[in-house]
């Protein structure tokens, strides 16, 4: 073992672009880079690390290069290395390490570790023989899995403690590679058989910690003269290429279900790695376990020997940069931070026994090989060594010309991209003639669209000037032909009566003219109808237009007054949402009273210790809010996004002449007219835009409560109580606040439950109300018969009749108050069926029968009717009064029996009943009445 070196754990992040799911839900992008540094701002909070890639910071490309490719050398040189990706479901762990390596892709840092490797042990490989093994494990819960092993019946992989404590894992497949290709086979057969399952944010999400490890052996061959990277003999070093778990909590990833076991342990990857953090970074909480997360403590120091401890440490924090995962983001960011001062402590890896053993055994081979020469007479040992050297200088200058031509071939390939390039270059006219033409095209059809109200559009409008001004003009030419024609007629029929002489030749003149006129007539008579139906087919579609228009600016108010509502709502909301934030932070910001601090405080308050309990309380309340508030804005703002993308899309379908498909998802946005489209499309980016800034606040502080009970457990929050008498006394206050809310809780439930009743028997009374009105229109419908018939059959009773109809319609058809008058007015429950509305009714009983009302007189049931006729919203407002405060409870009933008005009797029931009123009365009549 060499001499310690001090290295801490680099911290670069990986922000990856928004991904579909994101933008189709409207994200909006919250992490900024501060160009020029490796600094990274998200609401008010800005944090430092060693890197950062992707989103305008530096390009992914280079992360491998600037994070990994050390590492890879340090491999060489017998350091352990480690690279692990960090961060919530979906953010990009698997991607950026290549765990989900398929069909021989290059994306992912393993396959570049993979292909520098190689590179480097073909540059070296006559100086030194290498061996390499890999081995590729998931954590799965509380299990270590073999994702190497092929046989059918997998076994579980048992993790052991040796004798001297170190912990290996039994049974564990390590797969001895020789090429590129035997490697890639490796990770791609254990990236196939990782375990994934869905989440809400990543449809194909790794459960688990998966640990792909590359041990390199390197012996140095004993003629080789490379000393300057290997002092000794053997070196051994392995690199731990690590996709941890999801670092998330467990609810917003909606792994719930079957998949609940599982989501308890989602947030292994942050304990996981807290633990480790928390066990490099402080000797003391690694003896007491404060922070051992795994039952098994064996399955941490695994994680710690893979994680850290004596290697050199790469995490990349890989993040999202969409508003919706802020939370996490600053999360994953703060944890990152904190990570940046873990030191460890990277060795030199040289095992002296298999050192020893390795020399042994080149002894022993070169021994062989000379007892064999000598035996069969072959070449001395000193011809055997001129053939080694020139074999050796032969391969050199293999090597170089291999070289030599693998350069060429890349400036080759090179001249061809370039060439392929410039001829691409060609195309673009071609591409941006294409574009131009799309635009042409949205233009011309936004024109044609644009405004369907009259024939404001100015094409058809010159049109239709055009063709009537063509018609006109016909019109007059042929009028002036048809005038002319006449006058030649006028002057023919003269010349005959002058000159009758002549008459002959002028009467076949006058026929021609004759049959000239007809024909002209005719032609005339023609265009002014051809024009005619021209004009009314114009006018049928100006109607048609006018129409549409109409309904296009309908539509166009509705969904402007929709848009106004929406964001009234939504800034309402906000505001709300802005004001339980405000008060989080003062809450988190404010110096909490010392709990140890057990004095009553100079104003006479409760003693500190107990305020700092209230205090905790109405934190953790406050951040109950804010968390219900968010996840409530979230899905408003996912409605919003869901219409938005559906507009957009129809929007891109309509620009590009088509119509959006059949289907239920664009049904009722594909009808409404481009400008609502448009005028909704902005609307709805506005508050999507207006909501990213207040969801932001929101899981900042979210973030930051978070934090600080992460501070407060890890300081253990109750470890500031020191005596039994704190203790007692803290508990004491507890469970006077824990009894408190109880009771309210039991209040709110009694109420609600109350109100559940009284909203189903309000549903009761609605129902009959309407069964009701439906029998009175028939029964109106009937009069207004008989009342025709009567008329037709006597003419002389019309106005009587009528008059005797009119006003009985008017006394006695309920529909003629507005419904809920009729609910609030007298029918009620007086009129219900005992049945629907006995709870109401037994109950009321028990209340007459308590309060002063048993004073001997047995109310009657008409009275009862009367109190019914109470409205029933005072009834509720009483009733609920009553309940929240029992000790009155006698004053309301007294109170109540003496202002009660009692029943008055109906008109109709003192009036004698024949014929229709009969009818009535039957529908009528309440059931309370029947009984009496
Ligand atoms: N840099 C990136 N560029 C483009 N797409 C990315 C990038 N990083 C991740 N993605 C995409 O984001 C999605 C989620 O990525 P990935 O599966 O790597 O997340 P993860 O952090 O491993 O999630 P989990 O913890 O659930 O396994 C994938 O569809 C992936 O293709």
């Amino acid at each position: 073992m060499e001499g310690p070196e001090d290295c801490s754990v680099k911290v670069a992040v990986h922000i990856r672009p928004l991904i579909g799911d994101e933008c189709s839900q409207g994200c909006q992008d919250c992490v900024a880079v501060v160009p020029g540094k490796p600094q990274v701002q998200v609401s008010s909070h800005s944090f430092t690390f060693d890197h950062v890639y992707g989103n305008k910071g530096s390009p992914s490309t280079v992360m491998f290069e600037e994070c990994v490719a050390p590492l890879v050398d340090g491999l060489f040189q017998g350091y352990n290395a480690t690279v692990l990706a960090y961060g919530q479901t979906g953010s990009g762990k698997t991607y950026t390490m290549g765990t989900g390596f398929k069909d021989g892709s290059d994306t992912g840092l393993i396959p570049q570790v993979m292909n520098a490797l190689f590179g480097k042990i073909e540059t070296s490989k006559h100086e030194i023989e290498f061996q390499l093994h890999v081995s590729f494990i998931e954590i799965l819960k509380e299990e270590v899995r073999d994702l190497l092993d092929n046989s059918p019946v997998k076994q579980l992989i048992q993790i052991r403690e040796t004798s001297t404590g170190v912990i290996t894992l039994a049974g564990s497949t390590e797969v001895g590679v020789h090429t590129l290709k035997e490697m890639a086979a490796c990770l791609e057969q254990g990236s196939l058989n990782r375990a994934t399952g869905s989440t809400n944010m990543n449809n194909q999400s790794s459960r688990s910690h998966a640990i792909f490890t590359i041990t390199l052996e390197q012996m140095r061959r004993p003629d080789s003269s490379a000393k300057e990277y290997m002092n000794g003999e053997f070196l051994c070093a392995k690199l731990h290429l690590v996709d941890l778990a999801g670092s998330e909590r467990a609810k917003r990833t909606g792994s719930d279900g079957v998949r609940f076991k599982e989501g308890v342990h989602i947030n292994r990857g942050l304990l996981a790695l807290g633990n480790v953090i928390s066990a490099l970074g402080d000797e003391k909480k690694r003896k007491d376990g404060a922070h051992v997360p795994y039952r098994d403590s064996k399955l941490t120091r695994l994680l710690q020997d893979s994680l850290g401890g004596n290697s050199r440490t790469v995490m990349i924090a890989c993040i999202s940069p969409a508003d919706i995962n802020v939370e996490e983001t600053l999360n994953t960011l703060k944890y990152a931070n904190r990570a940046r001062n873990i030191k460890n402590k990277p060795i030199v890896n040289r095992d002296s026994i298999s050192n020893e053993m390795h020399k042994m055994r080149q002894q022993l081979e070169y021994l062989q090989a000379e007892l064999l020469y000598a035996r069969k007479g072959g070449p001395s040992l000193n011809e055997m060594q001129d053939l080694k050297e020139r074999i050796t200088c032969l391969e050199a200058t293999n090597e170089d010309l291999s070289r030599e031509l693998h350069e060429h071939r890349k400036t080759c390939s090179a001249v061809e991209k370039s060439e392929n390039k410039s001829e691409g270059g060609v195309n673009y006219p071609t591409k941006s003639e294409g574009l131009k033409r799309g635009l042409q095209k949205m233009d011309s059809f936004d024109y044609q669209m644009g405004d369907t109200l009259t024939c404001t559009n100015s094409k058809e409008a010159d049109e239709e000037v055009a063709k009537e001004l063509e018609h006109s003009l016909l019109h007059k030419a042929m009028e002036k032909e048809l005038n002319e024609l006449n006058k030649l007629l006028e002057q023919k029929e003269s010349e005959t009566v002058a000159e009758p002489a002549r008459s002959m030749g002028v009467q076949e003149e006058i026929q021609s003219i004759k049959a000239q006129k007809v024909q002209l007539q005719h032609k005339i008579k023609q265009e002014a109808e051809q024009f005619q139906q021209w004009k009314a087919a114009r006018e049928k579609e100006l109607v048609q237009l006018r129409k549409e228009g109409r309904r296009n600016e309908n539509e166009r108010h509705k969904l402007q007054a929709l848009n106004q509502r929406q964001k009234m709502v939504l800034q309402r909301k906000m505001e709300e949402a802005a004001i339980a934030t405000k008060r989080l932070k003062g809450l988190l910001e404010a110096r909490t009273p010392s709990m140890r601090d057990t004095t009553v405080s100079a104003n006479g308050n409760a003693p500190f210790s107990q305020q700092w309990l209230n205090h905790e309380l109405e934190v953790t309340v406050n951040v109950h809010e804010v968390r219900v508030e968010y996840e409530r804005q979230s899905q408003v703002r996912a409605t919003f996004a869901e219409e938005l993308a559906i507009l957009k899309e129809v929007d891109d379908l309509a620009s590009r002449g088509l119509s959006p498909p059949h289907g239920k998802r664009y049904s009722r946005l594909a009808s409404i007219s481009p400008n609502a489209r448009t005028a909704r499309i902005e609307s709805l980016e506005n508050m999507l835009s207006l909501s990213s800034n207040t969801l932001v606040a929101m899981a900042a502080q979210l973030s930051a409560a978070e934090e600080r009970d992460r501070v407060l457990n890890s300081r253990g929050r109750w470890n500031q109580i020191r005596t039994m008498a704190d203790a007692k006394n803290l508990l004491q206050h507890m469970f006077n606040a824990a009894a408190d809310a109880r009771c309210l809780l039991w209040e709110k439930e009694d109420d609600i439950k109350e109100m559940k009743e009284q909203l189903n028997e309000l549903v009761g009374l609605l129902g009959q109300s309407e069964a009701r009105r439906k029998a009175t229109e028939k029964q109106q419908k009937l009069r207004e018969q008989t009342v025709a018939i009567a008329c037709a059959s006597s003419p002389s009773l019309n106005g009587n009749v009528k008059n005797f109809a009119d006003g009985m319609s008017c006394q006695f058809a309920p529909s003629s108050l507005p419904a809920q008058r009729q609910l609030n007015s007298t029918e009620g429950t007086a009129d219900g069926t005992l049945t629907q509305s006995g709870a109401l009714l037994d109950h009321q009983r028990k209340m007459m029968q308590a309060g002063p009302s048993s004073t001997g007189k047995k109310p009657s049931l008409a009275g009862q009717s009367g109190r019914w006729k109470r409205s029933h919203h005072q009834w509720l407002v009483q009733f609920k009064w009553k309940w929240q405060k029992p000790w009155r409870l006698s004053e309301w009933i007294r109170h109540s029996d003496e202002t009660i008005v009692f029943g008055q009797h109906r008109p109709w029931q003192n009036i004698s009943s024949t014929g229709q009123m009969e009818v009535i009365e039957a529908i009528d009549t309440p059931r309370m009445v029947q009984e009496q």
